[in-house]
């Protein structure tokens, strides 16, 4: 099966179980576990952040980050598509008791002006605006990056009227490869900010959310109460050092197989792409061929090709290093074969 379905699917390499059987280890709720400590502090040096904390997944990253930032009757600003948003299961609402004010953006980036709009006064009916949520790339806006200039303007509005601004970069290292841009200088227009280990860098599990001594201490905390207290961790932190040193760059590769499926989509009949495709992800439309995604979805697996719904017609391919460029065109041959 060529499996497109997204770049959480990818295995970890040789070089990857290696280091984690080699791993030293120990107790993490003690702090002793030196390779975890070695990858919360190469993850707060990249992003330029005072800390890190390493978490199980991207969910719990941000969950972290609004049960730290926000508190029960608070109001949180998220972009209406945001995977927050659609993906984590209400998350913010149950653990953090919060209600989330969703705004419609563009290509995943909120208009500043319609942030500064939506952030609470005082009055005392209102709830009050504690949190700002980025995403970027913005997955459900086909992976779009997000511009430095509107997040720069978006954690300005956000300083100014004292509230948090937290950064879900799941695939934040796909924008930095693809913008040139550095992962610091995105970080520093965000208070925190997650990232996943586990998705195209190829770890098997985790992620990292990173910020200031005084939030990561808190988070950690949150983390322990909600069973995360991690032991001889360095096993799965381990792949994910090797993650952030031999994986980075290569996330090239993944963009360049993206915009070469792309490109072969195109030239298919009754097929066409909901979004330019600037990183890893693709967003087909299927609706002119009389299938439903879920339908089109059916015919792609007997055809030996694998990818998620994304809307009732739109077809989601995620490009990773488990993809070669021969994938790429017995993927085209098998959605040519069912227009
Ligand atoms: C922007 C963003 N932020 C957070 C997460 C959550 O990461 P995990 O909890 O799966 O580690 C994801 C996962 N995204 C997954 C995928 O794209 O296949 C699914 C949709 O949950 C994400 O895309």
């Amino acid at each position: 099966m060529i499996d497109l379905r997204s770049d959480t699917v990818t295995k970890p390499t040789e070089v990857m179980r290696r280091a984690a059987y080699e791993a030293e280890v120990g107790d993490d709720v003690y702090g002793e576990d030196p390779t975890v400590n070695k990858l919360e502090e190469m993850a707060a040096d990249l992003l330029g952040k005072e800390a890190a904390l390493f978490v199980t997944s991207g969910t719990q990253g941000n969950q972290l980050a609004a049960l730290t930032h926000a508190r029960p009757g608070n109001e949180v600003i998220l972009e209406a598509n945001s995977h927050i948003f659609q993906y984590e299961g209400g998350a913010f609402s149950v653990f953090s008791g919060v209600q989330t004010r969703t705004i419609q953006g563009n290509r995943g980036a909120m208009n500043p002006s319609d942030v500064a709009a939506a952030i609470r006064g005082d009055d005392v009916h209102e709830p009050e605006t504690s949190l700002i949520c980025l995403e970027n790339t913005h997955n459900k806006a086909g992976g779009a990056i997000v511009p430095l200039e509107n997040m720069q303007a978006i954690y300005q509005i956000a300083k100014e009227n004292q509230v948090a601004v937290h950064l879900d970069g799941a695939r934040l290292f796909n924008a930095v490869i693809a913008s040139g841009i550095s992962a610091k200088e995105y970080a520093s227009y965000t208070d925190t900010v997650q990232f996943c280990l586990s998705k195209g860098l190829g770890a098997p599990v985790g992620s990292i959310i990173a910020g200031e001594e005084r939030f990561i201490k808190r988070a950690r905390k949150w983390r322990k109460r909600l069973g995360g207290g991690l032991r001889q961790a360095g096993i799965i932190a381990a792949p994910g050092i090797v993650a952030l040193r031999d994986n980075v760059e290569r996330l090239t590769e993944d963009h360049q197989h993206a915009s070469e499926l792309a490109e072969g989509l195109l030239n298919i009949r009754n097929l066409s792409l909901e979004a330019i495709v600037e990183t890893n992800i693709v967003l087909m439309n299927v609706k002119e061929t009389g299938l439903t995604a879920k339908e089109f979805l059916l015919k792609l697996k007997d055809q030996g090709v694998l990818a998620v719904p994304f809307g009732p017609y739109t077809v989601r391919f995620v490009t990773n290093y488990g993809v070669k460029k021969e994938d790429i065109i017995k993927a085209l041959v098998a959605v040519q074969a069912i227009v």
